[in-house]
């Protein structure tokens, strides 16, 4: 590492659902400050999920204020990089101006299933070109369905961004996005990592609504000198492009050569593993995107409801995500033949059923059953959901050995291993678990500053590891295969 390079200092942004998290980075790749502010999710209507963009404005902002303070002055003053990593697929809608035509439409809303079926047929070489199927969370769809319904908000669209590379706009005023988040839009020949005209076409829209495309760690601008006034922050300050949340999260945690892999319990649940090549399954719902570095690939299983099943539960029940669990302690691992399920399709589901209209349930309650029985039922539907995931990545190709453990929800060493048992695979909880997609972002501003690869990729000390216990495997795989034939006659009944 050069001498200049050696005292510096970044921040790595990640603009999650729930709330906002910065972190501090030193040139070693030290974590030195945190900070977070949280955010709300607007649903005014049935399947609809929205931000307002001004909203994580104004949390990045307090959190900046707080990082400042956690890191102290002479730190503060040696920052010389940021990134951000954030919350995936939302379409943020700008006109000519520059001005925010509509609140974000976020990558949990489920209004588009209908452009998605109009989107393969106005373009049948989709899922050749993209790697994937078209989902209600992607990006494009939310356009069809904009220029259906909210013709003059389309008509007006000059430029569509990524939440994180909105917040990347307003701090360098440049337009930009990178692989693994345009990934998720559907515009991106996502083999070729190149915007597609095709699927731009498609959609009504062609290459200048689309930001300019980058690799992870490659400088897009810098950071503003309104910002700089704003937070106090040194002159010059380069912003490099990040990553989408999740292939942030796997630099954060060094999960980058192929069959490396991780399990984030976030808002959403991930199944992620890095690949060389850009392979797909698009008819399971698993997608197939760039990973943040150049010349490298992923695939996922996405959860669209994994711990804010948890925090649904808790606010039915009055009670936080840890206290439930606390309740359930051991409890977790002794399968009454009794015990309840749980479908966790709260906000329906991608893989692999690639169903936005798909609902929760508990099934199978007595009189018997109370609520750590339903908190049992909650926890092991959504462990579930990841075994169908990992299911459809492997067909795919992709078997990771072991996985680590991110998000939330990898506080509960209860849920971790329980989620061991059910995958058949076993989970490393690393140091610093909850700040996984910051962390990366950081990690790619150090790479934007020059420091090497191999410096910044490092793995994170294993705090503790879950090995599957095959006893309970034999129990749990009997209730798999109740959970799975439960989705298809419980559909039937949504309108
Ligand atoms: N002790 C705990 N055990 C299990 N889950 C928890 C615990 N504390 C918080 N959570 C879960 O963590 C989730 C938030 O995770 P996070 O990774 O911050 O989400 P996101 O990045 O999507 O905003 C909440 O939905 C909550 O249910
Ligand atoms: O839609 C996806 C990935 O395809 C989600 O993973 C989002 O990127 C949201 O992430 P969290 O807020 O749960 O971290």
């Amino acid at each position: 590492m050069n001498d200049s390079l050696s005292d510096a200092r970044v921040i790595g942004i990640d603009l999650g659902t729930s709330g906002i998290k910065l972190v501090m980075l030193s040139a070693d790749g030290t974590l030195e400050a945190e900070a977070s502010a949280p955010l709300e999710v607007s649903r005014p209507q049935p399947l609809w999920s929205e931000q307002s963009p001004a909203d994580w404005w104004a949390a990045l902002d307090t959190a900046m204020r707080h990082l400042r303070e956690a890191a102290g002055g002479a730190r503060w003053a040696k920052v010389r990089g940021m990134a951000a990593a954030g919350q995936m697929h939302g379409a943020v809608l700008l006109d000519a101006a520059g001005e925010v035509l509509r609140p974000a439409i976020l990558w949990n809303d489920g209004r588009s299933q209908a452009q998605c079926e109009a989107l393969e047929r106005a373009e049948p070489a989709t899922r050749r070109i993209t790697a994937n199927r078209a989902m209600a969370g992607f990006t494009a769809p939310k356009l069809l369905w904009v220029a259906a319904h909210e013709p003059q908000v389309f008509a007006k669209t000059a430029r569509v961004l990524l939440p994180k590379d909105w917040l990347a706009w307003k701090l360098t005023g440049v337009f930009s996005t990178e692989m693994s988040d345009a990934s998720g839009t559907l515009w991106l020949d996502v083999a070729g990592r190149r915007w597609s005209d095709a699927m731009l076409k498609a959609t009504g829209l062609d290459a200048s609504h689309m930001p300019m495309l980058f690799e992870g760690p490659d400088v897009v601008g810098e950071l503003s000198p309104a910002c700089a006034e704003r937070w106090g922050l040194p002159a010059g300050v380069l912003v490099a492009a990040g990553a989408g949340d999740n292939a942030a999260g796997a630099v954060g945690v060094g999960v980058v050569s192929p069959g490396d892999g991780f399990i984030s319990l976030g808002t959403s649940g991930v199944v992620f593993c890095a690949t060389h090549e850009a392979r797909a399954n698009p008819e399971r719902g698993v997608h197939t995107f760039c990973h943040a570095l150049p010349g490298t690939w992923h695939h996922m299983g996405v959860l669209l409801s994994a711990s804010s099943a948890l925090s649904w539960w808790s606010g039915v029940t009055g009670l936080a995500p840890g206290a439930l669990m606390d309740e359930l302690g051991g409890a977790i691992r002794s399968t009454r033949p009794d015990a309840p399920f749980f479908l966790p399709y709260l906000s329906g589901e991608r893989t692999p059923h690639a169903d936005p209209s798909a609902t929760g349930s508990f099934i199978g309650l007595t009189h018997a059953h109370g609520r750590a029985d339903m908190s049992r039922a909650v926890i092991e539907g959504v462990s579930f959901a990841f075994a169908d995931a990992l299911d459809a990545m492997r067909e795919a190709g992709s078997r990771p050995e072991r996985l680590l453990a991110i998000g939330g929800g990898a506080r509960s060493d209860t849920w971790l291993q329980l989620l061991a048992d059910v995958l058949g695979t076993p989970i490393d909880k690393p140091e610093g678990a909850e700040v996984g997609p910051a962390l990366g972002a950081a990690r790619l501003a150090l790479m934007g500053l020059g420091v090497s690869r191999d410096d910044v990729l490092r793995r994170p000390a294993i705090a503790r590891s879950f090995i599957p216990d095959a006893a309970h495997a034999a129990g749990l795989a009997a209730r798999l295969q109740r959970f799975r034939a439960a989705y298809a006659p419980l559909r039937a009944l949504n309108p």
